[in-house]
């Protein structure tokens, strides 16, 4: 076996991939321009959108003259004022501003600390409140419907309803009488310590509305295109990206990880390639800002903020593509947390949220970018915009959007690795909730490996019993693969399919062994179990004494085993070069030798001349070989085939049994085939599997002999011939001869096994006699094939006695039921629906096929607060 290198580092995996995904990308010129092109919208869009302003004819506010200071019209009268702290100089002031201000009817309350104020505020909401932080400087406190309110993207910016003068929020401070009391309260601050009267000064002080188009309906409406346009800026990637993770995760990853690969690998491959990708755009999209909307900020630092929201957005794909199964179901998910979480970070520009819920919106990453755009708007209007070099003062509340934003890569990242190791998929095996608290999770076993003098330790004997043929001795002590009791139910709602029911074997390094089986006897179940795609329900299996049910022995075994599934795996826009060289580096054959390996694999299989033709151009067969060349890659000590030889023409099946032949020293070779000449030529070994349950498992000899139908005698016969006549010849040497049929030149006998020795006499008798008609003949013995037919046969007779009136799924039929069978089917070809009604037909079936999928989508998705829950019991 080829040393392989232990402990690839992720890394080396990353790099080996990422190469891999820049190929697939690059192959896919299509889906690549279509993704570019949808992402390149959004600059006009955005350009666009920055100039929207430009193209609504807001009308102006005019300039107004709001009046007088001392118009008693203007001027709050009765109005009680409540003070905090009282002191002699703060009683002092409040007494001058009572008794001299342009307010009329003030009454004064002195109350001694700021929170008394806020009760009697609850009580009575006409309260004004003065708060002296010392001597000279002050709060107001007024409701808040008689000022503007307080908002820190917003402030200073005049909200106008209907765009005319009297609806607006600002002059609110002078018809509320808050610049009344201002003015009276600096008066009177002005008196008491410079002993000088200002108060006729104060009452010719008038206001005026300037001239203004920045209303907030406008500003508001602005922001909110700008921001729900931006946020959508990945959509694009985002959907590109599910679509081709989950393709790859489906089939390919479950492969690669059988090589050994780690799981961070995969994700970051995708990741790396994408940051490219969110790059590019980002810089597309911070230069078209930076001239249309942000005039003032760096460069740089938006570039940074684009590009750590575009990384996010990556990683959320990811989290959502180990909690779902379709891509369709991500990319729409992806789109709606985007979008709703847009919207919801408007909610900055009006609300002050408070600090808690801010950020707990912002582990979704649009909140948390759209919330570092507000502020960036903030800070344009203020003309300081926004860079590094004030990020530590006006900016600091952008670096800590930057450290959200990382934050929520590093999360989803980190989730999808988790949610992807622990979710069950179709194959692989989950891994436990709380698996990394497991110390086996984080040591790896170190039992060395076979030939490093490690040799069956504590084995299981071999099942024993009739059906059981005991391996020849050179054999004891080899046994490499130990399966003892192993159960596997399928369970499905109230649906209980037992595909493996207690299966006890041992299978020997050195020899071939084959499983055999009709379709859904489970064999394809016993390589999976073995192969790590799913683990048993019951029963123990280990492989050179490493345990399947254990996770670091998982890791052990995945390097000593190669693994041909039934299905096709391949990157099929790779070539069938570069789909070894990617599985034989994955594998951790060292970089200087792959070039050399993947020869050597496309020279024994014979397909060096489709090593530059796509996988997806390849024929059945070809597809096959080149599945059975990766798991071969490496030469591993294990090899695991599922029917590795289905679709090939003869010649190439006689290649492969060939190749395993010549690797059959030192090596385990497990395989499944439909095929018994297969089985009969190539295995050492055969193990008849029947609804789950081991029937029996020998040599070809063993097995013949023990289902014993002995041998077949083929007489050729001419027109003349009676039937009779060479019946009666045959019998007169084997009496207990039995015919099994004749056609017009063809008589067939079975010839009992027992009667071996007197088959020369019967030879003689047969060479004499050729005036009955016969021309020549022909003995061959029992095939595998009979073998199998009468284990069936004994299996379903079986079946019928356990279980009397019901047959188990999938089992033989006898010949009657076939053709009763037959006769449910129509008769003719022809079309029986008008065209009309076909075409009716059709559209109500594919609207059902439509339900179905759209319902499997949704018990999908509901699938994971149930998987949640399991996991909380
Ligand atoms: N994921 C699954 N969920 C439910 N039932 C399954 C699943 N996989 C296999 N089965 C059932 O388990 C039984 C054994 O299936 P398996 O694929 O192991 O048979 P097989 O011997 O490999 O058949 P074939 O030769 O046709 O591939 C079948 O009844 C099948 O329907």
């Amino acid at each position: 076996m080829r040393r392989l290198q232990r402990n690839l580092s992720v890394f080396q995996q990353t790099k080996i991939l990422l190469w891999k995904n820049v190929l697939i990308k690059w192959r896919m010129k299509m889906q690549s321009f279509q993704e570019w092109m949808l992402s390149l919208l959004f600059l006009p869009l955005m350009f666009i959108v920055s100039n929207f302003m430009m193209y609504i004819p807001y009308p102006e506010v005019p300039r107004s003259h709001l009046g007088q200071l001392d118009d008693p019209a203007y001027n709050a009268t009765g109005v009680t004022i409540a003070f905090t702290p009282v002191t002699a100089a703060t009683r002092h002031i409040m007494n001058t501003v009572a008794s001299k201000s342009v307010m009329t009817g003030i009454k004064l309350e002195a109350l001694e600390t700021e929170r008394a104020l806020e009760e009697a505020w609850i009580l009575n909401q006409e309260i004004i409140g003065v708060v002296f932080k010392n001597n000279f400087s002050y709060h107001l406190r007024f409701s808040a419907e008689n000022v503007v309110f307080p908002n820190e993207n917003l402030e200073y910016i005049d909200t106008c309803y209907n765009y005319s003068e009297h609806y607006c929020e600002s002059p609110k401070y002078w018809y509320q009488g808050f610049l009344s009391l201002q003015s009276s309260i600096d008066a009177a601050i002005i008196e008491v310590v410079t002993n000088h009267s200002v108060w006729e000064e104060m009452r010719t002080i008038a206001g005026v509305r300037a001239k203004s188009r920045s209303v907030i309906s406008s500003i508001t409406l602005e922001y909110i295109y700008f921001m729900i346009t931006i946020v959508m800026c990945f959509s694009s990637f985002m959907y590109f990206l599910s679509v081709n993770v989950v393709r790859e995760k489906k089939k390919l990853k479950v492969l690669m990880k059988l090589m050994g690969l780690h799981d961070m690998a995969f994700w970051l491959s995708w990741s790396l390639l994408y940051a490219i990708y969110v790059l590019v755009l980002s810089c597309l999209l911070t230069a078209l800002v930076v001239q249309e909307s942000f005039y003032t900020s760096s460069f740089s630092a938006i570039l940074l903020l684009f590009f750590l929201y575009g990384l996010a957005c990556v990683h959320l794909v990811f989290m959502l593509c180990s909690l779902l199964r379709t891509s369709k179901l991500v990319g729409s998910l992806g789109f709606l947390i985007t979008f709703l979480f847009g919207c919801l970070s408007l909610s900055v520009l009006i609300e002050n949220l408070p600090e808690p819920l801010k950020w707990f919106l912002s582990l979704f990453c649009p909140f948390a970018f759209n919330v570092g755009i507000a502020k960036i708007f903030s800070l344009e209007r203020y003309g300081i915009g926004f860079s590094f070099s004030n990020i530590m003062e006006e900016s600091y509340f952008l670096l800590s959007t930057y450290i959200i934003l990382t934050f929520d890569s590093v999360l989803y990242m980190l989730l999808a690795i988790y949610f992807d190791k622990v979710l069950q998929g179709k194959y692989g095996i989950p891994a436990p909730p709380l698996f990394c608290l497991k110390p086996s999770y984080w040591m790896r076993s170190r039992r060395g490996f076979p030939g490093e003098g490690h040799r069956g330790a504590g084995s299981l004997e071999e099942p024993p019993g009739d059906d059981v043929e005991p391996v020849p001795l050179e054999f004891r002590g080899k046994e490499a693969i130990r399966l003892h009791n192993i159960k596997k139910t399928y369970k499905k709602k109230d649906k209980k399919t037992e595909a493996l029911r207690g299966l006890s074997l041992n299978i020997y390094e050195g020899q071939i062994t084959a499983l055999l089986g009709h379709s859904g006897a489970g064999k394809t179940t016993l390589l999976n179990v073995l192969s790590g795609l799913t683990l048993p329900s019951e029963g123990s299996a280990t492989i050179y004494d490493y345990k399947l049910s254990e996770i670091g022995d998982r890791e052990e075994i995945r390097e000593m085993v190669g693994v041909c599934p039934q299905f096709d795996t391949q990157f099929e826009v790779l070539t069938v070069k570069e789909n070894l060289q990617t599985f034989a580096e994955i594998k951790g054959i060292k970089s200087k030798e792959v070039e050399q390996e993947v020869q050597n694999i496309l020279e024994l299989l014979d397909i060096s001349s489709v090593q530059d033709t796509q996988a997806e151009k390849l024929s059945g067969g070809q597809k096959r070989k080149l599945s059975i060349g990766i798991a071969m890659l490496g030469n591993p000590q294990v090899l695991l085939l599922d029917e590795p030889t289905a679709g090939l023409d003869p010649l190439s099946r006689h290649q492969v049994w060939s190749l395993l032949k010549e690797h059959r020293d030192g090596r385990v070779i497990l395989f499944s085939t439909q095929f018994m000449d297969e089985a009969d030529i190539l295995a050492d070994r055969k193990a008849f599997i029947s609804r789950g349950r081991l029937k029996c498992v020998g040599s070809s000899l063993f097995l013949k002999n023990k289902w014993g139908i002995g041998y077949h005698l083929r007489i050729h016969v001419s027109d003349s011939c009676d039937v009779e006549n060479v019946t009666s010849l045959v019998k007169q040497y084997i009496p207990s001869v039995m015919l099994l049929g004749h056609g017009q030149y063809e008589l067939r006998y079975k010839l009992p096994l027992e009667n071996v020795n007197k088959f020369p006499d019967l030879f003689r008798g047969l060479d004499s006699c050729s005036d009955l008609g016969i021309i020549n003949y022909g003995v061959s013995m029992t095939t595998l094939e009979d073998v199998f037919l009468r284990l069936e046969e004994a299996a379903v007779d079986q079946e019928d006695k356990c279980v009397p009136g019901e047959r188990a799924e999938g089992g033989a039929r006898s010949p009657e039921e076939m053709e009763s069978g037959s006769l449910l089917l129509s008769d003719t070809g022809r079309v029986t629906v008008s065209c009309w009604a076909l075409w009716r037909q059709q559209v109500s079936t594919m609207a059902w096929v439509r339900l179905l999928k759209l319902k499997s989508s949704v018990k999908n998705l509901l699938s994971i607060p149930v998987q949640m829950s399991i996991w909380s019991n």
